[in-house]
């Protein structure tokens, strides 16, 4: 790989210093690789290729950024959306609407009117009433709805408890023994083509026995309808394989994930609908920030750097690790702590790690940030949006502008009889 590599001690992305990006658009700032986001998307359509008729759609919450979703468009990706602004962005990129699956546990009747207008190829469904008021808003407008029904296995991902998605207790998906009679009850309805089972059991996964224990699942669910009658032609296994974080950390490659699909579906007889989003991005892009102060701690130094947990906001909410390098290291260690500017407690990147020794006006990068980063950001304590930068070989393009205070400002209003 050439994307994020060190080059005459500097770190670059493909052949761009990041010094370089850091100086033109200033910190903080995400940066992103055409390279890696094309190598991972690649290394998973290839993977999956054996599995015959597949359908891959980018679960664009991990990165929507329209250049991203362009970049992906054309490496042959649909897109899995849960909202109606990202079912814009994903038609703005581009996307084939029959190739995005409307996913997610609330959508309202105004979205699921755009998706139908819009001829969307699958919705995922959640509740029975989901089903019944989309087949009579499809019904009306002489349309006919393609649809999964969302089934949660009860499964434990393995995974952190808040990124946890397929257990009984979480919020996602109907109970899989409930399936059959909520299939009898929908699959009659006219203006609904339910045609398939859907699951996902998480994000962040390293271990594929999870997975494969769900598929198992939704296998035995697949002969049942059958055997009821119903006919059955798309099962979405979702997405939810795990990057590397930490070193050492080892995640599931996409042939072994594949082998694993293969093995569990071998007698299904559906086109296989697969919906990656952090595999795809995580390790596609950085968060480059620079170094403000280092503050004398009572236990260990604070870095306190310009980046902060309204920019990445990973950490805070579910104590993730990312790496934190600096971008010109100089050989030097020491143990310290990483944190932001804003006003909370758990605004920490870093807890008492050794990392690379810097000092104030130093560029430093959290990594693998490319995946549920700048989508997660906020403006909280009134800062302003990052902007993003793609680049490719040794150019790169501002594809997310800096959004400032100001500007935020600029969209709110003081009633008149406050004034
Ligand atoms: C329904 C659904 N599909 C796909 C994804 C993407 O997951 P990941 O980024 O872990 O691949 C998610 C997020 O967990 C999801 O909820
Ligand atoms: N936002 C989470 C992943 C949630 C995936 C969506 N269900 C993360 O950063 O790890």
């Amino acid at each position: 790989m050439t994307d994020f590599s060190m080059i005459d001690g500097e770190l670059h992305v493909e052949s761009l210093p990041l010094a370089r990006i850091a100086a033109e658009v200033g910190t903080p700032v995400y940066v992103y690789s055409t390279e890696r986001f094309q190598a991972n998307a690649r290394a998973f359509r290839d993977a999956l290729k054996p599995l015959g008729r597949i359908h891959l759609a980018f679960a664009i919450k991990a990165n929507p950024n329209l250049a991203v979703l362009k970049l992906l468009a054309n490496e042959g990706f649909g897109a899995d959306v849960v909202s109606g602004g990202e079912m814009a962005r994903a038609l703005a990129a581009g996307v084939a609407p029959k190739d995005i699956v409307f996913s997610g546990v609330g959508k309202t009747r105004r979205e699921l009117v755009k998706g139908l207008e819009a001829g969307i190829g699958q919705f995922n469904l959640e509740l029975v009433e989901e089903g019944e008021v989309l087949a009579a808003l499809a019904a009306e407008r002489g349309l006919t709805a393609r649809a999964a029904l969302r089934v949660n296995p009860d499964v434990d991902a393995g995974t952190h408890e808040k990124i946890s998605t397929g257990k009984a207790e979480n919020k996602f998906g109907l109970p899989i023994g409930e399936a059959p009679e909520i299939f009898d009850r929908l699959g009659k309805l006219p203006g609904l083509d339910l045609h398939g089972i859907a699951v996902h059991i998480g994000s962040q996964l390293l271990g594929l026995a999870p997975l494969e224990a769900a598929f198992e699942r939704v296998g035995r669910l697949l002969a049942e309808l059958r055997a009821k009658g119903h006919t059955i032609t798309h099962v979405d296994l979702g997405g939810g394989l795990g990057v590397a974080y930490r070193p050492g950390e080892v995640p599931p490659s996409p042939e072994a994930y594949a082998e694993m699909v293969a093995r569990a579906t071998k007698d299904w007889d559906v086109e296989l609908m697969f919906e990656p989003g952090r595999t795809i991005a995580g390790s596609a892009g950085v968060l480059v920030t620079e170094v403000l102060w280092v503050k004398p701690g009572q236990v260990y130094p604070w870095v306190v750097v310009d980046a902060a947990m309204n920019d990445l906001a990973r950490v805070a909410l579910y104590d993730a690790y990312h790496g934190f390098a600096a971008v010109k290291p100089n050989g030097e260690r020491f143990v310290a702590n990483v944190a932001g500017p804003v006003c909370e407690s758990t605004d920490v990147f870093v807890k008492a790690r050794e990392i690379d020794a810097v000092k104030a006006g130093d560029l430093a990068v959290l990594e693998t940030a490319g995946a549920y980063g700048a989508t997660m950001a906020s403006t909280y304590n009134s800062r302003p949006l990052v902007p993003e930068v793609l680049v490719s070989g040794d150019r790169y393009a501002i594809v997310a502008g800096r959004i400032s205070a100001e500007e935020i400002m600029a969209a709110e209003d003081v009633p008149d009889w406050l004034k």
